[in-house]
């Protein structure tokens, strides 16, 4: 995980004590020294924090995790001890957004075993008919979980020309379905009509799994798959399967079911392209994460905050 810019929190309050992590995300034993005594935490995405830590504060108030998804801390645990949780969903949803399109492109387009090849000492084959990919103009990207990052990745495919249909909870609004030409279906219709498959659900007891073995032999086989969300909302031994298995053509993975680790076979495969959880990596998107948990410490504590509470 990037180092969190300090820039962002000194324009805090001295008012109330906060733990930040200065460099990487705090280890449990740094937490420990200093959870007693603190009115807040900043945690931070893919670092669980702990009910047992959680236990032994005393003054906390306020978990602020450093990200949209809040898998890494029980929420309601949190609210039955008076404990509010909130996330950043807003500075993260253009980035991850864009790092889905790009791993749909690269999928689509073999940008990575490609690249691999013509660095690799036997090169690359050319002929009009060698190195053939998919293209995406026209086709059909199926959407799981059609919030913000959802939404702002259908914008970004019918730039593309790609028609959407989505997966969601919820019903989105005449307006926004129109002004993403996009139509909600359910989950079976999605997985038989869809090109491309994106993952852009929150990690839930619901969505743990929610990709398996009968999901990939659902799918067309000359469809992709694109996790930008959590990895334990797909079974990954199962998706490695029905990639080997050519159940489906391909994989754009940012995320895993066990980080930072990522099962050997998938580095070996050239049908899936993967990069290490970096959908939010950038250093603009680290900057405004950083300034935008600053405003939600000081807001709560004003106790004017209205909206990101998650539980
Ligand atoms: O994965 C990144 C985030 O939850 O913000």
């Amino acid at each position: 995980m990037a180092q969190i810019p300090s820039d962002g929190f000194d324009s805090l309050s001295d008012q109330f004590q906060v733990i930040i992590p200065k460099g990487d995300a705090m280890s449990e034993k740094e937490i420990e020294e200093h959870i007693e005594t603190v009115d807040a935490i900043v945690s931070v995405f893919g670092h669980a924090l702990s009910n047992q830590l959680i236990d032994r504060a005393k003054k906390l108030k306020l978990i602020a995790n450093f990200g949209v998804g809040y898998d890494n801390i029980d929420i309601d645990y949190a609210r039955k001890k008076g404990i509010t949780v909130t996330n950043t969903p807003d500075p993260v949803t253009e980035p991850t957004a864009e790092l889905a399109m790009g791993l749909m492109v690269a999928a689509a387009r073999q940008i990575g075993k490609m690249n691999n090849q013509l660095r690799s000492p036997e090169g690359v084959q050319t002929g009009v008919m060698k190195n053939l990919s998919t293209t995406l103009y026209g086709k059909t990207l199926g959407i799981i979980g059609m919030g913000a990052i959802g939404q702002a990745l259908a914008r970004r495919a019918l730039a593309f020309g790609m028609h959407i249909v989505y997966h969601n909870r919820k019903q989105l609004s005449p307006d926004i379905e129109e002004e993403y030409q996009a139509t909600k279906v359910s989950l079976e219709v999605l997985l038989k009509s869809a090109d491309v498959v994106s993952l852009n659900t929150p990690l839930t007891p619901e969505t743990h799994h929610l990709m398996g073995a009968a999901q990939f032999k659902a799918m067309k086989n000359t469809a992709i798959v694109i996790n930008t969300a959590r990895g334990s909302v797909i079974n990954e031994p199962e998706l490695i399967a029905a990639l080997k298995n050519k159940e489906i053509a391909g994989a754009g993975l940012d995320v895993y079911e066990n980080e930072p680790h990522i099962p050997k076979e998938l580095l070996a495969m050239d049908n899936a392209v993967l990069t290490p959880h970096v959908g939010t990596a950038t250093q603009e998107t680290r900057e405004e994460m950083s300034r935008f948990i600053s405003d939600i410490i000081d807001q709560f504590f004003l106790g004017t905050l209205k909206k990101y509470i998650v539980n």
